[in-house]
């Protein structure tokens, strides 16, 4: 494990600080096209109220065939670096990154595990409790494509059914241009959208897009958690509105405690 937290950490490096949705890579498979919060996470953002979204962390699994770039995406963006050596993920490993979502501090836990099949049970015991699923894939190579489904299957079988934002990401984009990077999305967009997942392609080794894509990623994850926290609220405050205005909020009372009366107690 090559990474420590603590939640009295550094201030947040001001290019992982969100203030509008990030957009997605292409409309043809993106997991939802709004453009803006929801308003009652807006709202929530806005008055502090978000409960314990801002001290918990998401989690966030890649998953993918060997040597497609898993471990050299995760350090771009953790560590801003590129290594053109390969060195195999052994079993698992991961990285906290904190970012500043509407004014609320947020961390994934991205967990990058082995692609070669003598590590994958040893990986795929850390697939449980994902909110996130990123298959990754090399663009320049159809097979690693292919296999993307299974490594979906293997990933979902461990977790709620629902229950997770899936992405399909395609690798080394440097190494593709013109007609064949085309060729090469056109068939990852039309697998994307067969496992109901967003798409995007990607380059570790210049950086392209990597910022932009944990950057959707981070606000996807932080919306639901904000939503499902707002939630599971117990005092029950109704919310008016179809959701994209502030929050009005009706305090319902609540069920008094039954007393016992004076005297009559027990013992
Ligand atoms: N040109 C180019 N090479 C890349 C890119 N990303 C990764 N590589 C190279 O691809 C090889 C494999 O990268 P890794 O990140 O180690 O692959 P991995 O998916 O983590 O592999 P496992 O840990 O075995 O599952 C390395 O030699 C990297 O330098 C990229 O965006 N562009
Ligand atoms: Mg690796």
């Amino acid at each position: 494990m090559t990474s420590s937290w603590t939640p009295l950490g550094p201030p947040v490096s001001q290019d992982r600080i969100i203030t509008s949705f990030p957009k997605w890579y292409t409309p043809d498979a993106c997991l939802q096209l709004k453009e803006h919060f929801h308003g009652q996470v807006s709202a929530a953002c806005q008055h502090r109220n978000t409960g314990t979204v801002g001290l918990k962390l998401s989690k966030v699994v890649v998953v993918g065939d060997l040597y497609v770039g898993k471990t050299s995406l995760i350090h771009r963006l953790c560590k801003n670096v590129f290594d053109r050596d390969y060195k195999a993920t052994i079993g698992v490993d991961f990285e906290i990154e904190r970012f500043e979502i509407a004014g609320i501090p947020y961390s994934l836990q991205i967990w990058d595990t082995a692609g070669q099949e003598k590590f994958k049970c040893i990986a795929s015991a850390y697939y449980r409790g994902a909110q996130v699923i990123i298959t990754a894939f090399d663009l320049t190579d159809v097979q690693t494509l292919e296999h993307s489904r299974q490594w979906l299957e293997d990933a979902l079988r461990e977790n709620e059914a629902g229950s997770c934002f899936i992405f399909l990401v395609g690798t080394k984009k440097d190494l593709l241009s013109g007609a064949a990077c085309e060729q090469a999305e056109a068939e990852a967009v039309h697998l994307a959208n067969e496992m109901q997942a967003e798409y995007w392609s990607v380059s570790a080794k210049t950086g392209e897009n990597v910022k932009a894509f944990f950057s959707r990623v981070a606000a996807l994850a932080f919306e639901q958690s904000v939503l499902q926290d707002l939630e599971k609220r117990p005092s029950a405050q109704l919310r008016v509105g179809d959701g994209d205005e502030d929050l009005i909020r009706i305090e319902v009372p609540k069920i008094q405690e039954k007393k016992t009366p004076p005297g009559l107690g027990c013992c």
